[in-house]
């Protein structure tokens, strides 16, 4: 493999002790994110455990001698220039991992354009992403990916998230909710006072089940093993498909794929992934360049705008329209792509600008899960009751009064029947398509 040196060059610097070199140098995050510390010997055999994984899935350990796995952390470090310069080349910032020195013994006879990059992360996207890598690695290492095949025999069937949107927004006239579970956020803060850790749980289902009443179409939860009505999305920070198939056995029915963390190739195969196990795949943007690269990805169905912009927590919500006017518009309605608006909406006002725009579901968190009765929440937010009590009861209300002014109640029955059925095959058909 050759290696083209983008910046600047300088010469081979012995790298100093193994335990140096893998273990980032980074503080441990100030955000409440967890940060297994996998040992220095687990991470030595993590490294042997994903290069001889096998095509049937199971990870055969063979024995590896000293000079083998040198050459194996070689390929490695080589393997993981060129993917950052893929990644590069794409615009994205975000570093998968700090930059590590060549392994010992290298005897290659380039130059190198490390050890002048500092190793600390420059961003919180960074930090983020680089102790997710760490955590992943380890949780792999322990339940590696056979056995999650394996658990995915017991899984209950992946919910319709794309077809519960779409029926929302169908329903309500307005964007279908994904509400979002969670206590705190890096930009935030503590949003929700009392989520206890070993209460945890318990208040997570409460607030779920409060959006479910409130209307909301969709759940989104950071990281939960327990079981909602409503479609869930696993919002995680997603690095490694292995992070798929342990969300499908969790009991999600979609995963967010961040563009500005995941090259291309790493989105097209995660979709393909997504697809063979019923998953939705929420693709998160924030800028032009990443909404340019993803719609030139087939398969994709539903695309998130973020606004608040993940490296500097700065939000704003003009980012919506200005994604999704011109020719990106036009290419998102060409091809029946469902927009989710994401991040700082607030007021019905902030919700209608969106749907202006074009979205046709919102991710909102901070201003739902902060309230003491999260279902009125959405009730504010939106200006109206969305739930589904309440639609019925408009639906049923102006029924019942045609039946008086007609005095045909067949007709009507027959209407209700044949509504229910074209929506019934609608369900059906998205199912399939996803
Ligand atoms: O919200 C953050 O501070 C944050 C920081 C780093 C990575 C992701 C982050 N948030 C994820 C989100 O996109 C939001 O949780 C989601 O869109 C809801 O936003 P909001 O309604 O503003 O709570």
């Amino acid at each position: 493999m050759s290696l083209r040196t983008a910046t600047p060059r300088v010469s081979f610097r012995a790298a100093p002790s193994q335990s140096h070199r893998h273990v980032p140098k980074f503080p441990t995050s100030r955000y409440s994110i967890f940060v297994p510390r996998a040992p220095m010997a687990d991470r030595r055999c993590c490294i042997r455990a994903q290069q001889s994984e096998s095509q049937d899935g199971s990870d055969k350990l063979s024995p590896v001698n000293e000079s083998e796995g040198n050459a194996l952390k070689i390929k490695e470090w080589e393997v993981r220039n060129f993917q950052d310069e893929v990644a590069a080349s794409q615009g994205i910032r975000i570093r998968r991992r700090p930059p590590t020195g060549p392994p010992l013994h290298y005897v290659g006879p380039f130059e190198f354009r490390i050890e002048n990059e500092e190793n600390t992360p420059r961003n919180i996207l960074e930090e983020i992403i680089w102790n997710k890598d760490m955590e992943v690695a380890w949780m792999k290492e322990k339940r590696p990916v056979y056995m999650l095949k394996k658990a995915l025999e017991s899984a209950p069937p992946a919910r319709d998230f794309v077809g519960a949107l779409k029926a929302s927004n169908l329903w309500t006239g307005l964007p279908g909710l994904i509400a979002e579970v969670k206590k705190a956020s890096p930009s935030r803060g503590v949003l929700r006072e009392n989520f206890d850790p070993f209460e945890c749980h318990l208040l997570q289902v409460e607030i779920a089940q409060a959006y479910e009443k409130g209307g909301a179409a969709c759940l989104s939860v950071l990281t939960d093993e327990k079981y909602f009505q409503c479609p869930l999305l696993c919002k995680e920070f997603i690095v490694d498909a292995w992070q798929i198939y342990y969300a499908r056995i969790k009991g999600a029915d979609a995963v967010l794929l961040i563009a500005a963390v995941l090259p291309d190739l790493d989105i097209r195969y995660m979709i393909k992934i997504c697809k063979m196990l019923g998953l939705a795949a929420l693709i998160e943007v924030h800028n032009e360049m990443e909404m340019d690269r993803v719609l030139g990805i087939e398969g994709v169905e539903l695309i998130g705008i973020n606004n608040r912009d993940l490296e500097t927590f700065e939000v704003d919500i003009s980012n919506t329209k200005k994604l999704l006017e011109g020719k990106r518009g036009q290419m998102i309605l060409e091809k029946d792509i469902i927009v989710v608006g994401e991040s700082g909406l607030f007021t019905p006002d902030d919700i209608a600008y969106v749907q202006e725009s074009g979205v046709r579901a919102v991710l909102v968190g901070e201003s739902i899960v902060k309230k003491n009765d999260p279902a009125k929440g959405i009730t504010e937010l939106f200006g109206k009751d969305i739930s589904l009590f309440a639609c019925g009861m408009v639906f049923g209300f102006v029924m019942g009064y045609l039946v008086f002014l007609t005095g045909r109640p067949t007709w009507f029955m027959r209407i209700i029947e044949v509504v229910m059925h074209k929506k019934w095959k609608m369900l059906r058909v998205v199912k399939t398509m996803s």
